[in-house]
């Protein structure tokens, strides 16, 4: 899969913050940019209080670090760029060096459609320390948007209980990229499909849809426009019937569909867009019904999101596929995922790691020090049990004591015998992407489906699940206690 190549056509090394190259002008004028280092890319708080995050956007975030090049523009753009002085701000021997960057970093991440909690590294990133700053802010513009939307998507999903969900979200997209990405994540949540027709060249997935109103509103009547569009596309009737008349725009569909199954032909269904969508949808079923139309969808649309989608499955409609835009590709609820990007290791001169933390007054905003890996513990059924942040140098042996990481009184121990998956996996090395990635959409999906089912109930609910278990590995707890109080120590110095 790639995509940003064929969209963009150029060089986006320039997609960035301007704070990352005035940092790599600093390491590389200072003589440390090859200074070896660790970042981790994760987050802090679930979207939508919700039990769960769904990982996507690393093919995108891999083909570009892979691609990633200054170009002679982008370099001859950079000079242009003045400080306050109104000189320059980077040097001709600065603009050199990046024109002959080529990314050789390593990268350890979570196949897409992974299920994440807050603080797990989706991404440790390992290079030198120029070029792992500078793809902080595009990997975080990759991961936290198309996570969010493969977040909600499956959360609509969830509410939709198996039936088809189309993402028709492109028109209220926050823009192009905004659209393309959402359909690829909204499909690795579990939609079926999109309208979307770039993205499902670009990406390889289905490509649905009805028609709108404009079609019935261009002929003298309802009847004559599904009349034409079946003789048009005998094989793709979905009729939208509330144009005038919800009831009688069924009655129409109804009849076109007695005529194109003379044809040999069988009409889809039927689709509804405003109006009391949980009566509207019984009435209609009711009227296919009695004509033999029990296989036709009725397919609802309408600013829906899971929550209305809960509610109308409650009041017992009769909708088996929806179709979702706005709520879906915008988050509409919670527009951001606050995934951040942090050092979490540094070389020294006597080449031994040195552990970085980041305090906060909050403690959430603490970060944890090391070389993190994500194991996940299983029961004997397969479920998920809880998963523990551990330093890879110092994996854990015999009866781990595990630490809460929202309750740092609340301690577990995890039998040797327990089942366990390591979740970050090599996907870049030396700046080339690994032949197991990126791994086509359709696996991902089932991938993602096959962890939702092993993942306990009382954590999906949509509103108020519990909340799961996410543990610091004894060592990593200790180390990060350790820095926490050196911080201190030195503040103390400092104010006396
Ligand atoms: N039975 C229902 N239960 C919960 N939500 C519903 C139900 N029926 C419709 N809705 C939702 O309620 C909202 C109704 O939208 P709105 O008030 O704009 O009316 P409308 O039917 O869209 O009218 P119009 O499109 O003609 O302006 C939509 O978001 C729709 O998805
Ligand atoms: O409500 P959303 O979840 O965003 O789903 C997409 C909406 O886009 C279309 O409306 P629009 O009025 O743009 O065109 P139409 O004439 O096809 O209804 C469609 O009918 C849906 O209502
Ligand atoms: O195909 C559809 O029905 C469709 C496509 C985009 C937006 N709303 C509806």
């Amino acid at each position: 899969m790639k995509h940003l190549q064929p969209l963009y056509g150029h060089s986006l090394a320039l997609l960035t913050d301007l704070y990352q190259l005035t940092m790599a002008y600093g390491y590389w004028k200072t003589g440390n940019p090859h200074q070896e280092v660790i970042f981790s890319l994760f987050f802090r708080k679930p979207p939508y209080q919700g039990g769960y995050t769904i990982t996507a956007g690393l093919a995108s975030a891999l083909e570009l670090v892979e691609q990633l090049r200054f170009t002679a523009e982008d370099v001859a753009y950079l000079a242009t760029i003045n400080g306050n002085d109104g000189k320059p701000l980077f040097e001709k021997g600065f603009l050199d060096y990046l024109y002959e960057l080529r990314f050789t970093c390593d990268i350890d991440a979570m196949p897409e459609g992974t299920i994440v909690f807050p603080h797990e590294p989706l991404l440790r990133v390992q290079g030198e320390l120029l070029q792992c700053q500078l793809l902080e802010t595009a990997l975080l513009t990759l991961l936290n948007y198309q996570t969010l939307v493969a977040t909600k998507a499956t959360r609509v999903c969830q509410a939709a209980q198996g039936d088809m969900v189309l993402e028709f979200g492109l028109r209220r997209a926050q823009g192009i990229d905004g659209g393309l990405s959402a359909s690829r994540a909204a499909y690795i949540g579990g939609c079926t499909g999109t309208s979307n027709v770039l993205a499902g060249k670009l990406f390889d997935m289905p490509v649905k849809g009805t028609h709108a109103h404009s079609w019935v509103m261009v002929f003298p009547n309802e009847l004559t426009a599904f009349q034409t569009y079946a003789n048009v596309l005998p094989n793709n009737c979905i009729f939208l019937v509330d144009t005038y008349d919800t009831l009688q725009g069924v009655q129409h569909a109804i009849e076109v569909g007695q005529s194109l199954r003379q044809q040999g032909h069988e009409m889809v269904g039927i689709r509804l867009d405003s109006g009391d969508l949980c009566e509207l949808s019984r009435q209609a079923r009711q009227q296919l019904d009695q004509a033999g139309f029990t296989d036709a969808l009725i397919v609802a649309s309408n600013d829906l999101d899971e929550y209305a989608i809960q509610s109308l499955k409650q009041q017992g409609a009769a909708i088996n596929a929806w179709g979702i835009g706005t709520k879906l590709v915008t988050s509409y609820d919670e527009p951001a995922l606050g995934g951040v990007y942090k050092l979490t290791a540094i070389k020294n001169q006597e080449n031994c790691w040195e552990y970085r933390i980041k305090v906060s007054e909050q403690s959430i905003k603490t970060t944890n020090p090391g070389i993190l890996q994500v194991r996940r513990f299983y029961n004997d059924q397969g479920f998920f049990l809880g998963d523990m942040l551990y330093d890879i140098l110092q994996p854990p042996s015999g009866n781990p004591v595990l630490v809460n990481i929202n309750d740092t009184q609340k301690l577990l121990k995890i039998s040797p015998e327990v089942l366990y998956e390591d979740l970050l996996i090599p996907v870049m090395r030396q700046g080339k992407t690994l032949a197991n990635q990126p791994k086509s959409l359709l696996d991902i999906r089932q991938y993602l489906q096959q962890q939702l089912q092993r993942y306990p109930d009382n954590f999906k609910r949509l509103e108020n699940p519990d909340i799961y278990p996410v543990s610091l590995e004894g060592s990593v707890f200790l180390h990060k206690e350790h820095l926490i109080n050196q911080t201190k120590q030195s503040k103390t110095r400092y104010q006396m």
